[in-house]
């Protein structure tokens, strides 16, 4: 699997020491708050495992799952629900969980299509913000590392649903592409 890795960009220390100091800086604050930490299947799991270990209140967590992308690298444009929460939401602040922004439309439609439900508020944290490539008008309340316009893989971020369980973010060499 990692023959196919041209850099690293982000290591599993970088990582796990931003995602702690995340988790502190969501602890203070939510402090006191009804906090529903929602994670967007699949990308998310890997950061949204370890974050929530990082934050040190009560919480509850539900997910969901969107489709932007399939199977190729490029946005469609095109958000669908392909699980949705399992419960309402008009009790409790909801922190979206991802682990990239890049045109941001699917969180766009994901904050609209939350805040139709009025929860208490809707914040997201993202591990990656692509920020070059953005074409929605959102930024994320909380950012692990912004990031050049290269297509990453590792920690949740897959080429062709594989990668998802490197333990750190890197760029696939060009052969990568060309063998599928
Ligand atoms: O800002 P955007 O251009 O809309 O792209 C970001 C979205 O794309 C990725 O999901 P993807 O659809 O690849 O699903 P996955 O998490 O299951 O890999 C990522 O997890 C975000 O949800
Ligand atoms: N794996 C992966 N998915 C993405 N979705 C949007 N940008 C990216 C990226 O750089 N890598």
């Amino acid at each position: 699997m990692e023959e196919y890795i041209a850099k690293v960009l982000i290591s599993r220390e970088e990582l796990g020491k931003r995602v702690a100091e995340l988790g502190a800086e969501i602890t203070r604050d939510y402090e006191g708050k009804n906090l529903l930490v929602l994670g967007i299947l699949k990308g998310a799991v890997p950061f949204m495992s370890d974050l929530i270990r990082e934050i040190k209140l009560p919480l509850a967590y539900d997910f969901m799952a969107l489709s932007s992308y399939g199977a190729s690298t490029q946005s469609s444009g095109v958000v669908r629900i392909l699980k949705d929460l399992e419960r309402s939401v008009d009790d409790v602040h909801i922190l979206i969980i991802e682990d990239i922004v890049d045109t941001g439309l699917t969180l766009k439609y994901l904050k609209a299509n939350l805040k139709a439900r009025n929860p208490l508020s809707v914040k997201v944290v993202t591990l990656l913000d692509k920020a070059a490539r953005r074409q929605a008008d959102v930024t994320p309340d909380y950012n692990g590392f912004s990031i050049p316009d290269e297509f990453v893989v590792g920690y949740g971020l897959d080429f062709n649903e594989e990668y998802r369980n490197l333990p750190y973010v890197g760029v696939l060499k060009q052969e990568a592409y060309e063998i599928i």
